[in-house]
């Protein structure tokens, strides 16, 4: 199968290659930029000298069509709208990585990502790629739009006591840290290494644009979640994020018995670890996979329970969430060159 990357020179598009030249139902990878063309791949990533012989090629909507079977878009908000729209005669089947095609409410991307959204009707094609959640529509769609870094994880923390109601649903708080790859690869000055070594800092206080993605997901599950507290927080590392996140339970649970609920929801998500009791799991145990680990621990002095949820941001978090989708999309084993150990340490 040939397959096209749009963004190919950015952080997402990056890992997408690093995945996808290694997945046994891919021919051919065509890197896609609107910057460049026709020069060396490895140009813009010499730690791909010798390994890819690629070169950049302008983005052409016609050719692309032509020439493959599945186009990534791992391009800025707003790149999506203006692309996914052209494919929707082909065959093409798009996986977007941007926040374009997630929030179904048109007016609320507009509030949150402050710039035009695509038409009603193409939203209501798009489908959400959390594929722990959402498997079956997944297989069926030409269109997918894949999840946020902060929304897997944040989802995939709180769905067995959201959607089971062992948390009330307007107790829920988010305390989320990221590495500065999520801000993509060009220099600003909030990621300047003297801005963000041995720093950290929040940001985006209460506007964070994945708000409202993880309330829809929520609300998917359990229709009483209004809205939750969520902050942002960038570390001092380079991929990574972790979401500790807070929440009052609706009875006196155990550890034990929640632990059980997350092993039994997860029993068919072979990119979901459990913890056991007691231990938690830490960014560098997930580093360059695709695995969501999860760790929770009951505290009977408050009623509350403390889960932690981490991912890689580029991989679970974004190429190889897209590739576990295109995984699905296209009828092959879920875990089809994905289900690699993390880099450690
Ligand atoms: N970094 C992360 O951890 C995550 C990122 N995402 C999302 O994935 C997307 C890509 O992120 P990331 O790779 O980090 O970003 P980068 O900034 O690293 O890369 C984006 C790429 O998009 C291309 N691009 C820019 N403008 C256009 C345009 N008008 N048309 C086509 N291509 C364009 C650029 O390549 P060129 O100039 O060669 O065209 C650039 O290399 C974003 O929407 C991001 O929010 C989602 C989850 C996690
Ligand atoms: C460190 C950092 O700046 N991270 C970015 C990640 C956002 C992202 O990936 O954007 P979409 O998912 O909305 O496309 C942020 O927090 O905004």
């Amino acid at each position: 199968m040939k397959v096209g990357i749009v963004g190919a020179t950015g952080y997402g598009g990056v890992e997408l290659y690093r995945i996808l030249s290694n997945h046994p139902h891919v021919d051919e990878c065509i890197m896609y930029s609107s910057s460049e063309m026709d020069v060396p791949y490895s140009n813009s990533f010499p730690h791909l000298s010798d390994l890819s012989t690629h070169t950049l090629n302008k983005i052409d909507v016609e050719e692309i069509k032509k020439n493959v079977s599945v186009l990534f878009l791992a391009t800025p908000p707003g790149v999506s709208r203006i692309l996914s729209p052209q494919f929707l005669d082909s065959d093409v089947k798009i996986i977007d990585l941007s926040g374009d095609l997630r929030l179904k409410n048109k007016g609320e991307y507009e509030e949150w990502y402050k710039r035009p959204c695509v038409d009603e009707d193409v939203l209501e094609k798009a489908v959400y790629g959390l594929s722990e959640l959402n498997k079956a529509e997944i297989t069926k769609t030409n269109l997918l739009a894949n999840p946020g870094c902060f929304p897997t994880a944040t989802i995939l923390g709180l769905a067995p006591v959201v959607e089971k109601k062992f948390v009330h649903e307007q107790s829920i708080i988010v305390d989320a840290k990221t590495g500065v790859s999520g801000a993509g690869r060009n220099a600003s000055q909030a990621t300047h290494f003297s801005e963000t070594n041995e720093n950290i800092k929040i940001y985006k206080v209460h506007e964070h644009q994945h708000i409202p993605e993880i309330e829809q997901a929520l609300r998917s599950l359990n229709e009483a979640i209004t809205c939750i507290s969520f902050n942002t927080h960038l570390v001092p590392m380079t991929r990574g994020i972790m979401a500790t996140i807070y929440a009052s339970l609706t009875d006196t649970y155990s550890t034990e018995e929640i632990l059980d609920l997350y092993k039994d929801y997860y029993a068919n998500s072979p990119f979901v670890r459990i913890r056991k009791q007691n231990e938690f799991p830490s960014t560098k145990e997930v580093y360059g996979s695709n695995f969501c680990d999860i760790g929770v621990k009951v505290d009977e002095r408050t009623g509350r329970i403390t889960i932690v949820a981490v991912i890689d941001n580029l991989v679970k978090g974004a190429a190889g969430q897209a590739v576990q989708n295109f995984n699905l999309m296209n009828g092959f084993e879920e875990k089809t060159g994905l289900y690699f150990a993390p880099i450690y340490p």
